[in-house]
């Protein structure tokens, strides 16, 4: 396994040079477009590394799965789905005229940056600073890494340019799908897309999804089965954005994406994948991180289709 990831990578590292890495968020701009890497966790608890796994970054959207599945522990899948949808877009993921055009005024799914931004909303907790710390525990518990921390730079970064953020989140305040403090909902976002993790981080998860919810290396249930069968079928619709269809077709496992170059896989029954490559195509997916999975999906017959 670990010279088939080997190969894997090498094969496709030259589309990092295709790509660009995030710069909206200022911060990100100073992630190695060069970098990828790939790390396999089995659910017999085996993991396969290979090239730049090592390379730290941020979460981004990948935290948006995290806090789904808090989000629906903490307030049942009818509450959540209340206020975000289930249906794909096929716009881009901070697009603002959805909101007010599609799905009365809910967003469109919880993977999109409008859809995430309400789903943190829900997560239960007095203050802004105790929501944090329990979405921090959570990742830590779900992927067995005790030394998981926010970086602090790339928060800030974001916190300081997160205008188009600011305005979904003003506007669902207006049409009540956010009921509390729009700026504490908004921090609270801001710090979970910054937590930093590493390709194996996002593979440990990957694989408690494709385990049903029960963590393969301790046999601990965390999450109801139906719950992660939710997430799963949500990270096949909308994991990519509006790349998600095309990801379907060409790869066919449940995956959700960041800008911080991290792609987190779930192969049911198999094996959870965590990729990082931090130069992004046009949708704002690691586009050699894609290709890795392409090639990993058609070698080893990943499809659930
Ligand atoms: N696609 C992403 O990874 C987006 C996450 C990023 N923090 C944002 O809100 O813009």
């Amino acid at each position: 396994m670990k010279k088939l990831l080997e190969a894997i990578v090498e094969r496709n590292r030259h589309w990092t040079s295709q790509g660009e890495v995030a710069s909206y968020i200022p911060e990100l701009s100073k992630a190695n477009r060069d970098a990828l890497g790939i790390c396999v966790v089995t659910l017999d608890g085996e993991e396969y590394s290979a090239g730049d796994y090592e390379t730290k970054f941020t979460m981004q959207s990948v935290s948006k799965i995290v806090t789904l599945m808090l989000a629906i522990l903490d307030n049942g899948k009818e509450n959540v789905f209340s206020k975000v949808g289930m249906e794909p877009t096929s716009s881009s993921f901070n697009s603002i005229v959805n909101l007010e055009t599609k799905n009365l005024n809910k967003p469109l799914n919880p993977m999109i940056n409008s859809g995430a931004i309400a789903t943190t909303a829900l997560i239960a907790g007095e203050t802004p600073e105790e929501k944090v710390e329990r979405i921090l525990k959570f990742t830590r518990r779900i992927s067995g890494n005790p030394d998981i921390y926010i970086n602090e730079d790339v928060y800030r970064s974001e916190k300081e340019t997160g205008h188009r953020n600011r305005s979904l989140a003003y506007f669902m305040k207006s049409t009540g799908v956010i009921e509390g403090n729009v700026e504490e909902s908004l921090d609270v976002y801001f710090k979970q897309c910054s937590m930093e993790v590493t390709a194996r981080d996002l593979a440990r998860i990957g694989a408690l999804l494709a385990n049903d919810g029960i963590l393969p290396w301790t046999g601990e249930k965390i999450i109801p089965r139906e719950v992660a069968r939710i997430v799963k079928t949500i990270m096949v619709t909308c994991g990519l954005y509006d790349a998600s269809g095309k990801f379907a077709v060409h790869i066919g496992i449940p995956s959700k994406s960041g800008v911080g170059g991290g792609i987190l896989s779930a192969v049911p029954g198999r094996m959870g994948i965590g990729v990082v490559g931090p130069a992004l195509d046009a949708k704002g997916n690691s586009i050699a991180g894609v290709k890795v999975l392409e090639d990993l999906s058609r070698e080893m017959d990943l499809s659930i289709f």
